[in-house]
């Protein structure tokens, strides 16, 4: 434990551990752990029995030392606990959920059981079709998840995944030296000839939606591997053959999209498109199971109804192209929630009123590229919630070790940083705010605005904003999309449309009341999502494990203070210091205390009966009276000293 808390002391102290290859450290509530880029043998059964049952500061700082905690004060108490991993990509806090679900898959009283092994199963599967390379990590998930494990007599018996902005863009693009989401190279890489056959695919070179980043492979990462992988947890996790095949076919038909291209044509001296293949055309009405001409419907023209009467537009080259990236995103990003609330439907079959539960949640910190647009203000505005979490629970921690030792307090007070960004996020932020002193407007010559969030000023760009905001496939296309033969598709797009049209409320009358077609916008689902994540957290116990990057080359063991120093700010490490500071953030035991400063007496008697509250008392007593207010007596343990240089300077003299 750090016993002071300041930025240079953490910073020095994770560099001077992590040279001894000691990977965590404890810094308040917090664990921090800084990726090593190198596998410790720190992770085996052995280690997992080491902090079976051992609560924090018994052992080493240890991601297994907080999941037994955790476990335990969930036995206990049947209290509800949630570990919240977050950092910056390629930080370790997939490694970390991962080492937790196995933590927990260990020490559960039921041992290896077929739930399990399908909840660990789960987790390739999610990785293969929520992870891709990017260049910080060739293994990046793109979205955020929560996992609640639920247990009955410590015994695991069900689980829960619910998932949070799967990054869609990388669907249809990618940057330089990044790829799509893997499981289309895995597919491509571990289907036979045949198969591939089946659904008129060839290799991941040839397709527009894969080759974008120049590289289809990875060293890393052997991608028919992963394909057996992938189908041994379908099988796992007793995906139909139907299923199967459903899934390969949407898959496919993403590809064959992603190849459709247009010739531009001059129609009554208008700019119009012509469908200028026919092949993909034809291949992705076979997979879907819908009519050929649904696709050229819903690429050339648009459909406008007024009055009841329907008016067709034709698309011009952008907006064809923009309209058959729509379709390829909805139908990957529709069969990724399917696929997660499939597993759902097979691990969280138990009957969770009379269990108690152990979550983690998984997201991604906060951001600052050389371009933000609207997926950093969203992923940002989560990190700021999640903050706001956070600086509550300190806060509560504070107020209870304080009413603990009976130290009397008025001034702790924390930032609510919530008016950041709320409601400039539901709406068309940038036009509202510009009396917010937490906005800057942007500038003529620049589509951006500015925020400032806890961590800093950040700047959005807003172009593409609000198109990425309403993110709709056109309700004509869904329709169409309603229509396959398949059941699975058909019923996907059902529930899409059943969710955004039509909604009907439940007004307290008791009448229901049909609201107009409204198609909720993407940041208004996330606020709404993420809300509910924070409602759920706060019935919980958390625990806050910060994972940290120390170089930005992936580098094994090279730890650079600058790069850690800005994440140390961006993960709100030194606001709990804020908050610690303005209370009495130096906790000195008494016999510690006695033993450092008793030269202060200057050889004065202590007498045999004086308790260690008198001498501590005598010592504090030998300062200036005006520094009374900067320490405080615990009633059973410690001093404290609210941090000051001038009694630092004094009493270290
Ligand atoms: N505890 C660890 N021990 C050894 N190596 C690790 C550890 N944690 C992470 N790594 C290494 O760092 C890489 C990146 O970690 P990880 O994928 O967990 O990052 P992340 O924070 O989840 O990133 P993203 O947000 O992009 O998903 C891993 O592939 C692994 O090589």
């Amino acid at each position: 434990y750090f016993s002071v808390l300041d930025e240079r002391t953490i910073l020095e102290n994770l560099d001077a551990r992590y040279s001894n290859d000691q990977i965590y450290t404890y810094c308040g509530s917090i664990l921090v752990s800084v990726n090593p880029y190198h596998m410790f043998n720190i992770y085996g059964l052995d280690m997992v029995k080491r902090y079976e049952g051992q609560p924090i500061g018994a052992l080493p700082p240890h991601l297994f030392a907080i999941s037994s905690t955790a476990y335990g004060r969930m036995m206990k108490n049947t209290e509800n606990q949630v570990i919240v991993i977050s950092g910056e990509s390629g930080a370790g806090k997939t490694e970390a959920t991962k080492l937790t679900m196995q933590y927990l898959a260990a020490v559960n009283r039921s041992g290896s059981s077929t739930i399990t092994e399908q909840i660990l199963e789960a987790n390739p599967l999610l990785e293969s079709f929520g992870n891709a390379k990017t260049i910080r990590n060739d293994n990046s998930s793109r979205f955020g998840k929560y996992i609640e494990v639920f247990f009955k007599q410590g015994s695991i018996v069900g689980a829960r995944t619910s998932e949070y902005l799967l990054e869609k863009s990388r669907i249809v693009t990618q940057a330089p030296e990044e790829r799509n989401y893997h499981v289309f190279y895995e597919m491509l890489a571990g289907m036979s000839g045949d198969r591939r056959k089946q659904f008129g695919l060839t290799s991941p070179e040839k397709y527009f939606y894969l080759n974008q980043g120049g590289s289809c492979t990875l060293s890393s990462r052997d991608d028919s591997d992963s394909y057996r992988m992938l189908c041994d947890a379908f099988q796992v996790l007793n995906f139909s053959r139907q299923e199967e095949e459903t899934i390969h076919k949407i898959l496919a038909a993403v590809l064959h999209c992603g190849n459709i291209f247009f010739k531009r044509i001059m129609v009554d001296n208008h700019d119009t498109v012509e469908m200028g293949s026919s092949a993909e055309v034809k291949w992705i009405s076979h997979l879907l199971e819908l009519s050929d001409d649904w696709l050229k419907q819903a690429l050339t023209q648009k459909v406008t109804e007024t009055k009841g009467d329907r008016v067709l537009t034709p698309y011009n080259i952008d907006q064809a192209l923009d309209s058959r990236d729509a379709i390829s995103k909805a139908l990957y990003s529709r069969l990724f929630t399917w696929l997660v609330e499939r597993i759902n439907m097979i691990v969280c079959r138990a009957e969770r009123e009379k269990s108690s539960s152990l979550a983690v949640l998984d997201i991604f910190g906060f951001e600052d590229f050389h371009v933000n647009s609207f997926e950093q203000l969203c992923i940002n505005y989560a990190n700021e919630t999640l903050q706001f979490f956070f600086n509550q629970h300190v806060f509560r921690l504070e107020q209870k070790e304080y009413a603990k030792e009976k130290i009397e307090w008025s001034n702790i007070d924390f930032q609510d940083n919530q008016p950041a960004t709320d409601n400039s996020f539901l709406e068309k932020c940038h036009f509202h705010h510009s009396d917010n002193g937490l906005y800057g407007k942007p500038r003529m010559s620049h589509p951006e605005f500015h925020v400032n969030h806890y961590a800093g000023k950040i700047k959005y760009s807003v172009l593409h904003f609000l198109e990425k905001n309403k993110d709709t496939l056109r309700s004509d296309v869904v329709e169409l999309l309603c229509e396959s033969k398949n059941k699975m598709i058909a019923q996907m797009f059902k529930e899409m449309r059943d969710r955004f049209i039509n909604k009907t409320l439940n007004k307290a009358t008791g009448r229901f009341v049909t609201m107009k077609p409204r198609t909720p916008t993407v940041a208004a689902n996330f606020s709404e999502s993420l809300l509910s994540l924070i409602d759920t957290m706060s019935r919980c116990n958390p625990y806050f494990v910060r994972c940290i990057k120390p170089n930005n080359d992936k580098a094994p063991m090279s730890f650079e203070r600058s790069v850690v120093l800005d994440q140390l700010r961006y993960t709100g490490m030194l606001e709990t210091i804020r908050i610690r500071k303005m209370g009495f953030p130096v906790r000195v035991k008494f016999h510690h205390f006695i033993e450092r400063y008793r030269c202060v007496l200057r050889g004065e008697r202590i007498h045999v009966n004086h308790l260690p509250t008198d001498v501590c008392l005598m010592i504090l007593k030998t300062q200036p009276s005006h520094l009374v207010h900067l320490y405080r007596i615990g009633a059973t343990k410690k001093s404290y000293v609210r941090e000051d240089n001038m009694v630092k300077q004094k009493w270290t003299n």
